[in-house]
């Protein structure tokens, strides 16, 4: 049994209907919880004009009775806040034919979806293209991945992230667990205020020049026992899973489990994280391996890093073509983000949450939340065991 999200809508249409299917029976839930996460969504001091305006109205639609899921699928509405205003772009098929053509994006952004979209579906103009590509769809993935996160806090598991380096400024690790609070609940994602400043004008920079900015974040899971995940088929190990949701945001273009990449540059007697015994518990020395070995967690706190390009879309834009004339054109310009790094790491945060309930209920069974906590006791103790002396 696993857990699985459905998601349709589009940036500029009514809003997107979520299902989440999967979730065990007994689940506590409200909806100032989810709100409380959609709300750190909404953060950062790169966003653009729209997050001013969203206001992500939502409504559970099935599987939730009385603050508690029912074990059926959640079936959620997501609102876009000003619809209305897009109705005529949506709806440009109904204009005549000259005015349509007006709104038609035919000038592909590098570094959005625009060309290779429009290649994939033959379309003429990206429109459809846009819609769907849109990173709008993080509200509604933060709405399911939240649903999620629920179940891992019921079980004591804490999902956190950090923003680690906003363009080229970089910020590092929390380095205690009061710098991991603060990066969580404040507007910049960041873990020392004294950081604040800089970074603003480094943003305020890249918004004055027409340009936008990138950047990593880290997320942190406490409280994972070992020997959750799986070895046993490519496609069943945790990294690679993990991997795949956190890949899927949209401008990711990297993760790292642990170490990563740095790890490959140093001999195997300086990365592997040694057993030592500490209070009676065989643990580790370090932790480079990120908390998982083999696709199956090693007992040690969960650490991915994800960094993401750029937003493409440039007030001053990058060269490109028309798709109808041929010709060399500028970029297609319209509002939007010039940095979106705090956001994306609460969008990391939900995606974290989804595989790694989706493990949970793999392994120790997805019915009822009252079995899959006992279950999960009774596999922390086993594992306690293991490395007690
Ligand atoms: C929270 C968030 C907000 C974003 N806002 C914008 C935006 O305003 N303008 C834009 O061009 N791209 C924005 N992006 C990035 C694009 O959605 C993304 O680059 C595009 O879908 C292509 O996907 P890829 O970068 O993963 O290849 C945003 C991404 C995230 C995570
Ligand atoms: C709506 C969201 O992000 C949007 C993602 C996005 C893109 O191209 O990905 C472009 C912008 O939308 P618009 O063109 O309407 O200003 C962002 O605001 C959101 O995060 O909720």
């Amino acid at each position: 049994m696993s857990i699985r999200m459905l998601s349709s809508g589009e940036s500029h249409g009514k809003g997107y209907l979520i299902i989440v299917e999967g979730l065990p029976a007994g689940l506590p839930i409200s909806k100032d919880y989810i709100e409380e996460q959609l709300a750190r969504r909404r953060r950062g001091y790169g966003r653009g004009e729209r997050m001013k305006l969203e206001r992500d109205e939502f409504e559970f639609y099935s599987g939730v009775r009385g603050k508690v899921t029912t074990g059926n699928p959640i079936g959620v509405v997501l609102r876009n806040s000003e619809w209305e205003k897009w109705k005529d772009a949506m709806d440009a098929f109904d204009l005549k034919e000259d005015e349509a053509k007006e709104r038609e994006i035919t000038k592909p952004r590098p570094g959005h979806a625009d060309a290779s979209g429009m290649a994939k579906f033959g379309f003429e103009e990206a429109r459809n293209v846009l819609e769907r590509t849109s990173a709008r769809a993080t509200a509604a993935w933060t709405i399911a991945g939240t649903l999620c996160r629920r179940l891992l806090e019921d079980l004591g598991i804490a999902v956190r992230s950090s923003v680690t380096s906003v363009g080229p400024r970089s910020i590092g690790l929390p380095r205690s667990e009061e710098e991991w609070t603060r990066a969580c609940s404040s507007d910049m994602g960041l873990p020392r205020e004294e950081d604040e400043e800089e970074i603003m004008a480094i943003i305020d920079e890249a918004r004055s020049s027409g340009d936008s900015l990138g950047g990593t974040f880290a997320i942190s899971v406490k409280n994972v026992p070992a020997g959750i995940g799986s070895y046993s088929e490519w496609d069943r190990r945790l990294d690679g899973r993990l991997a795949q949701a956190l890949m899927a945001i949209p401008s990711a273009k990297g993760v790292e489990i642990g170490g990563g990449f740095g790890l490959s540059q140093r001999p195997g007697s300086e990365v592997h994280d040694e057993f030592v015994l500490s209070s009676g518990l065989w643990t580790r020395r370090t932790n480079n391996a990120g908390g998982i070995e083999g696709g199956v967690t090693n007992g040690e706190e969960l650490t991915l890093h994800v960094a993401l390009k750029p937003i493409p879309t440039l007030k001053k834009p990058l060269r490109t073509f028309d798709v109808r004339t041929k010709r060399e054109t500028s970029a297609h310009v319209e509002r939007g983000d010039v940095c979106v790094v705090p956001a994306a790491s609460v969008v990391g945060e939900a995606m974290t949450s989804l595989v790694l309930a989706q493990a949970l209920c793999e392994q120790f069974g997805g019915d009822r939340m009252e079995d899959l906590r006992s279950r999960f006791e009774e596999h922390t103790k086993r594992t306690r065991r293991m490395f007690h002396v």
